[in-house]
């Protein structure tokens, strides 16, 4: 009788921002592994990205999506930490050499959410009206779709977000509604948005994890925490703002839904920051594999390209 040595993991360290969002996410992984791994020994290495520490200039100007990252992935680079679990939405579009995203898992809802005591829906506010967002995404759309509101930008982890919105500070916030309902929140939230108001980010409300490339046991082991239909999704999102340089100081939205089993309807859009300026393409397209996923995404960012996407874009 011929026996397969199946090996099995006995000791993992995930890497996690210390945000309580954050934790969450990393103790939300440790429980799906302990669950298929019962005998490991998994554990949560807390740590402060530069971006947790930078709370009071917009993220977009002080260095974007690699801020969150940088710190995890010398962690996993010294051993300290066998893997790292991210928001999508925080991961750059090319991770350095040496580094993979070994697997996504199944996504949360992907839209905005509005979240306000006073009012129930955008459509509620009165003129010059007082909404927070440090998004320059959602402040591209709220600009093009409701020119008579006062957006103002909104920092800090999401209670000290809704810390601000509870002081009066805004009459209502924009928020990622998959990190209100994974913190037990949802019931802040006053309405979802359309993505006509307001198209989700690329990657948005997904959960990736990161390891140092190079480690085909690891990856074997993260492979059933894998959602294929999340992945692809995710990565018809990441190849238009791959393609389009994504980075946190272009406002650009993206946004892939199945319809069915086997079609995916992939919206986008690059704004300029004042919303006057807008490119949209949308495309819907049978797709089965990972590879077909980001080709329909690059098909996005051409067409994108092709109506002047790059002319609201800063300079590379
Ligand atoms: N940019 C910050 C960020 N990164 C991930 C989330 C939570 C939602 C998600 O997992 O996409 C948020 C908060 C927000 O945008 O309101």
């Amino acid at each position: 009788m011929v026996m397969t040595q199946i090996s099995y993991p006995k000791k993992l360290v995930i890497a996690s921002r210390e945000s309580r969002l954050a934790m969450w996410q990393a103790e939300y992984v440790r429980d799906c592994l302990k669950k298929l791994y019962p005998g490991c020994d998994v554990s949560i290495l807390g740590m402060t990205t530069r971006g947790d520490q930078i709370l009071d200039r917009t993220l977009s100007k002080v260095g974007g999506k690699g801020l969150f990252v940088k710190e995890l992935e010398v962690a996993l680079e010294e051993g300290r930490a066998d893997l790292a679990v991210h928001s999508l939405k925080d991961v750059p579009m090319q991770l350095p050499v040496g580094f993979e995203l070994s697997c996504i898992m199944e996504r949360e809802d992907a839209r905005d959410a509005f979240v306000s005591n006073d009012y129930a829906t955008l459509a509620d506010l009165p003129a010059g009206a007082v909404v927070g967002t440090a998004s320059l995404r959602r402040e591209a759309s709220l600009r093009s779709r409701y020119p008579h509101l006062n957006i103002q930008p909104l920092r800090g982890n999401l209670d000290t977000r809704l810390g601000k919105l509870d002081k009066g500070e805004y009459a209502a916030i924009i928020l990622a509604a998959a990190g209100l309902k994974r913190l037990g929140m949802a019931q802040r939230i006053r309405s979802l948005l359309a993505p006509e108001d307001s198209l989700p980010a690329a990657g948005q409300g997904a959960l990736g994890i990161e390891i140092r490339a190079g480690r085909p046991d690891l990856k074997d082991w993260l492979a059933p925490l894998n959602h294929a239909p999340s992945a692809m999704a995710v990565t018809a999102e990441r190849a238009v703002s791959r393609a389009l340089g994504g980075s946190c100081d272009v406002p650009l939205a993206a946004y892939a839904i199945w319809e069915g089993s086997d079609s995916l309807y992939l919206r986008s859009f690059v704004a300029s920051t004042d919303g006057q300026s807008i490119c949209r393409s949308e495309k819907k397209l049978s797709v089965a594999s990972m590879d077909h996923a980001d080709r329909m995404g690059l098909q996005v960012a051409d067409e994108l390209i092709a109506q002047g996407a790059k002319d609201l874009l800063p300079p590379r």
